[in-house]
């Protein structure tokens, strides 16, 4: 999926600005999201650089050093601590299978790096807490990288919903799903003792952007149900939120669905459609819109329009992906410079809390804590 990104986006290659000292990232794993994530924007940003790969494999590492222009491999079993107390880098990437999130952001954080930290931000809302508590204490940088956050597209749909155009919110749906044999069943996201599912994997953008959508967290699951993988992890499953103001929230999420009538493949959902007082506006492609987009609005009474947006007024271009706006953001953050947007604290333990009352409500339960206990 990551590599589709590499088709689009055509980064010059950027020099350091002459007054500002690049920050160096570090990546924990050779994972394959990095290229489009990290290693692919940082190519067109002046103030971000990789400097360093960790691999559980010193010969994996090398390989994807080797591969990505990086210029240090820490391998084997203490690659990742080795990464983490290199002087010279300033930021982690942390890519891990979510159930290692907590225990190698908290040791990151530990370790005085700001992190730049793959959704979802842990198996638990509580361990999301935890990072951020020591993230404040030590002064540091935390991002859960929701990187379509980071791009116009989510943010033009919020405004116009804001803006009162079409009225009070009814409704929204969010969807995430894609055919099946994408994943191997050997895939991380199958995973229950790495965190894995289709609601921790894919759910969490459908909850995220529903929450942004409609400006407040869910009060109550409504309904819930699952197709299952194996016994404790969904491939999909899809949920009815009661939302703040008698609005509805629907989502859907699948890691796998499988072909029509077991041969025509399925076409990825990654839609949302809000309904309104006063018309609709229906959505194709928040999650990675810089491939393709586009914003239909629909008016009870006016004319039916479809908008598109790659940048902002003052910012981007338009092959930035998501995730490279999302560094723009980060390295803001990290110097002291107001990011055009940011994921917070209190919104990454809230969408994490949605996840595990649905799979309350399901009967899956919350994916396993993690049984690593910060010394400090
Ligand atoms: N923002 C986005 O668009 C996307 C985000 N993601 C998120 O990024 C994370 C990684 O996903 P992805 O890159 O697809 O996954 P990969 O399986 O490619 O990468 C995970 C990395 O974790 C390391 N690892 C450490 N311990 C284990 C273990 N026990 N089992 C498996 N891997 C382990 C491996 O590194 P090594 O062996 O090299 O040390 C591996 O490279 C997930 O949290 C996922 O949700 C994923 C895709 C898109
Ligand atoms: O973050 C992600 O974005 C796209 C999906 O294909 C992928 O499963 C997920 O990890």
């Amino acid at each position: 999926m990551g590599s589709v990104y590499g088709i689009v986006s055509r980064p010059p290659i950027a020099g350091p600005l002459p007054d500002s000292k690049p920050l160096k990232f570090g990546i924990l794993g050779a994972a394959a999201i990095a290229p489009d994530a990290l290693l692919t924007p940082a190519k067109s940003h002046p103030e971000a650089v990789v400097v360093a790969v960790a691999a559980r494999s010193k010969a994996k590492g090398d390989e994807y050093a080797r591969k990505h222009g990086i210029a240090k491999v820490y391998g084997g079993p203490g690659g990742y601590q080795e990464l983490l107390d290199d002087p010279e880098i300033d930021v982690i990437y942390n890519p891990l299978p979510n159930g290692l999130h907590y225990e190698w952001t908290m040791k990151a954080l530990a370790a005085g790096k700001h992190v730049l930290l793959e959704k979802p931000a842990a198996n638990t809302a509580d361990e999301i807490r935890q990072m951020f508590e020591l993230a404040e204490q030590k002064n540091l940088v935390l991002l859960e990288a929701f990187h379509y956050r980071f791009h116009p597209v989510v943010q033009r749909v919020k405004a116009i919903i804001d803006s009162d155009e079409l009225g009070p919110l009814k409704s929204i749906q969010t969807s995430l799903g894609v055919h099946s044999g994408l994943f191997k069943s050997s895939d991380i996201r199958f995973d229950y003792s790495l965190g894995g599912g289709a609601l921790m994997d894919m759910g969490c953008y459908t909850i995220s952007a529903m929450r942004y959508f409609a400006g407040g967290d869910p009060t109550s699951v409504l309904s819930a149900a699952h197709e299952l993988d194996s016994p404790q992890v969904d491939r999909q499953t899809s949920a009815t939120l009661a939302l703040p103001g008698g609005v509805t929230g629907d989502i859907f999420c699948d890691l796998g669905m499988p072909p029509y009538l077991k041969l025509i493949p399925r076409l990825p959902r990654l839609g949302a459609v809000i309904e309104c007082e006063g018309g609709r506006i229906a959505i194709v492609n928040y999650v990675m819109p810089t491939i393709y987009h586009s914003i239909t609005v629909t008016p009870q009474n006016g004319k039916r329009r479809v908008e598109k947006v790659y940048t902002f007024p003052t910012l981007g271009e338009p092959w930035w992906t998501s995730y490279r706006y999302q560094l723009e953001a980060f390295v803001n953050k990290v110097k002291g410079r107001t990011p055009q947007a940011w994921v917070t604290k209190e919104d990454s333990i809230a969408n994490l809390a949605v996840i595990e009352s649905i799979y309350a409500k399901t009967g899956l339960g919350s994916r396993p804590k993690s049984e690593f206990i910060p010394t400090s």
